[in-house]
């Protein structure tokens, strides 16, 4: 499988971080709303290894509320631009084409789009002129943008379909498919069971022949799996090594990256995958 030259290759599993500037995502919302406060973490993720850091400006937590264009580009565009200036490779979190235009002209390489080209019809086109990577997450029912559970008889072979069927409209609008990256959009209008079938069957996506980006970090099935004794779900501050172990586990299945809010401990988990498989990591 070629990957494109935009795409980080760092020979492991790449580490992708988080960096939503927004006042409500789920786990981290507000802490990086101030513009220096979240140009300082995206440095220090680069920093500590990340590959890639994904800047969101619109949450896509269940229920929220959409923000305008406007809004959400003035919250990634100085963001981006500051990040790029800093040498930090950097991926737009967008389902907007307006707003992946702007984060590209600031310096992002990397489109990566939850709605996997659905919510606006402009951005394979734009994507195709610009020549740049994209993440197609699969997430059925995106409009709605509410968590409604969408009804599957067999989650792997339905995500697996209707991600080659975002593929296929991609090619024909000239991506080059060397560019594409597919993402199952865990949690995305699916339960948990919907999740870990995804996972257990990453062969399945991975069988399209391109590369796989894994999103688990903190989110809330992680949280029902490890809940307490009175069924008290963990918080999201405690599903980091949960995250970790999922990263590994990703990444030991061929995954081409991981999407984590907490890069150390899933560089290192990346790095045991990598050693336990006969690939030893460079440090
Ligand atoms: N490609 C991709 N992008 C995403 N963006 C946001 C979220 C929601 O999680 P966050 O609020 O922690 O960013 N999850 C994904 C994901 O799983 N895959």
């Amino acid at each position: 499988m070629s990957v494109h030259p935009l795409l980080p290759q760092p020979g492991r599993c790449a580490v992708v971080g988080v960096l939503n500037v927004t006042p409500d995502s789920f786990s981290d919302g507000g802490r990086y709303l101030d513009r220096d406060d979240a140009v300082r973490h995206g440095v220090a993720m680069f920093r500590r290894g990340a590959d890639l850091v994904d800047v969101g400006g619109e949450s896509t937590r269940p229920g929220a509320d959409r923000v305008a264009p406007a809004v959400e580009a003035a919250r990634v565009v100085p963001v981006i631009r500051e990040l790029v200036a800093e040498g930090v490779p950097v991926s737009v979190d967008t389902m907007r084409a307006e707003v992946a235009e702007a984060a590209l002209e600031a310096g992002a390489t990397v489109v990566n789009d939850v709605s996997g080209g659905l919510a606006d019809e402009r951005m394979a086109p734009l994507v195709a002129e610009a020549g740049v990577p994209w993440v197609l997450m699969h997430w059925r029912g995106h409009s709605r943008r509410m968590n409604d559970l969408a009804r599957y008889t067999d989650v792997v072979v339905e995500v697996r379909d209707e991600l080659r069927a975002r593929v296929d409209a991609a090619l024909a609008a000239g991506v080059d498919p060397a560019a594409l990256v597919l993402d199952p959009g865990l949690g995305f209008a699916k339960n948990a069971a919907h999740n870990w079938a995804l996972l257990n069957r990453l062969d399945a996506l991975l069988a399209l022949g391109l590369p796989v980006l894994v999103g688990a970090s903190r989110k809330r099935f992680l949280g029902a799996l490890l809940a307490d004794a009175d069924g008290r779900p963990r918080p999201p501050d405690g599903r980091e090594l949960a995250t970790a172990v999922v990263s590994a586990l990703s990444a030991a299945a061929g995954a081409w990256g991981v999407r984590v809010h907490d890069v150390d401990a899933s560089l290192d988990a990346v790095a045991v995958a990598h050693a336990w498989g006969g690939r030893l990591v460079a440090s």
